[in-house]
């Protein structure tokens, strides 16, 4: 058995994380949380700011704090990504900001008001989009007011932006992810499964092996598409295979050999939760959506076929059979012929374009 997953070659990096919603409902508070706990994973994407530091704040880590001139001619030399003014100051996200978290292989976070928000979307970035809205608009008020950092003009200013940021957000498909922050353990807790569910499929799957489980998670959570095979079976002769073939570098290392040892260990019933199995699911789309339609950036694969080994393969027999099902051309795989072409192709050629091309012409038999 293997797991492994395999970037789309137009993705710089892991898929980043932004996160939005009203000044006070708690953002900082919880990244701060997610990202302490998960520093192999997740970093932060440092904005620059014209308003002046809070006590505690340092430059550098919590925002980089420049002057509205230095700012502006930065904006205007094209080292932004998006930039807003809220509250009376200038924020935005620098290209080298979010760079700098990519180059670490980590999963970028950004903390951005609304207006990043519409921003961003109008460019290639392909965030996870989460939004944190308070209980109410009295708690929000008591939470700034508690938090003792601003003024009451910028209190007022706030708490007029978290009105409009509030309906916005409700939007429908504004966000991915909506929480709200009553309880903040219970916050957490949804943060965590809307982010790390698949990681916790991963763990259960993988067993103890920190180091892989954590590649592990960046790939899934930076993946919008994963695949669910349908037979376990314990072979996973065929991946160590491709792991001599030193196919196995993509997500997983130097830790593929550990993690497949652990893998083969495992009882093979009991592997999947059926909820996770059908979160999971959900990111292939609709049945009925062509293949083409569908956002297939990248798979995780659990190779249970003995048909070549998932690794280093963009997509195993598995997936392809995956992807067939959901598109009913389940006949096609019926044919041996088609098998035997598939399981060759993809065996001896680690070519994904020419897998596409191949699912392409045979899902429209
Ligand atoms: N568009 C945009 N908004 C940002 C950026 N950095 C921070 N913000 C937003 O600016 C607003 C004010 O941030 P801040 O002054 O730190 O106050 P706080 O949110 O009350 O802690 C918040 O809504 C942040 O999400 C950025 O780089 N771009
Ligand atoms: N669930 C919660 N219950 C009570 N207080 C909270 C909760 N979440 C955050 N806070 C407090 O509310 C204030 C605003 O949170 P913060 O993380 O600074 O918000 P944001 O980053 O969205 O502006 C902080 O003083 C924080 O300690």
């Amino acid at each position: 058995m293997a797991l492994t997953t395999k970037a789309q070659a137009t993705m710089a990096g892991p898929r980043p994380v932004v996160f939005s919603g009203p000044s006070g409902a708690g953002k900082s508070t919880l990244l701060k949380k997610l990202i302490k706990e998960h520093e192999n994973v997740f970093g932060f994407s440092v904005s620059h700011t014209t308003r002046n530091p809070r006590p505690g704040e340092e430059n550098g880590r919590d925002y980089h704090y420049v002057t509205r001139e230095a700012m502006q001619a930065a904006i205007n030399n094209g080292e932004f990504i998006e930039n807003a003014e809220f509250s009376g100051n200038l924020y935005g996200t620098s290209k080298a900001a979010v760079q700098a978290v990519q180059a670490k292989n980590l999963i970028c976070i950004l903390d951005i008001d609304m207006q990043g928000v519409k921003n961003i979307k109008k460019t290639n970035l392909n965030p996870m989009y989460i939004s944190i809205q308070p209980p109410s608009m009295e708690i929000l008020e008591k939470r700034l007011r508690d938090r003792n950092t601003e003024s009451e003009e910028s209190l007022q200013k706030r708490l007029h932006a978290a009105k409009v940021d509030m309906e916005l957000s409700k939007e429908p498909g504004m966000f991915d992810v909506v929480i709200v922050n009553d309880n903040l353990e219970d916050a957490y807790k949804n943060l965590q499964q809307a982010l790390l569910e698949p990681f916790e499929f991963a763990k259960h799957l993988m067993g103890p092996s920190a180091a892989f489980s954590t590649k592990l998670l960046r790939a899934a959570v930076s993946k919008q598409t994963f695949c669910l095979t349908e037979q376990p079976s314990p072979s996973s002769g065929s991946s160590s295979a491709s792991l001599r073939r030193g196919r196995g570098e993509n997500i997983a290392g130097k830790m593929l050999p550990e993690a497949a040892k652990e893998a083969a260990s495992l009882p093979w019933n009991n592997i999947r939760p059926p909820h996770i199995e059908k979160h999971w699911l959900s990111h292939l789309g609709p049945p009925d959506l062509p293949l083409k339609d569908r956002n297939l950036t990248g798979f995780l694969i659990r190779d249970v076929t003995g048909a070549g080994g998932a690794i280093g393969f963009t997509f195993s027999w598995d997936v392809i059979l995956q992807v067939c099902q959901t598109q009913n051309t389940i006949s096609l795989f019926q044919n041996h012929w088609f098998r035997l072409l598939s399981i060759l192709i993809l065996w001896f050629k680690d070519n994904s374009l020419l897998s596409i091309l191949v699912i392409s012409i045979f899902s429209k038999c």
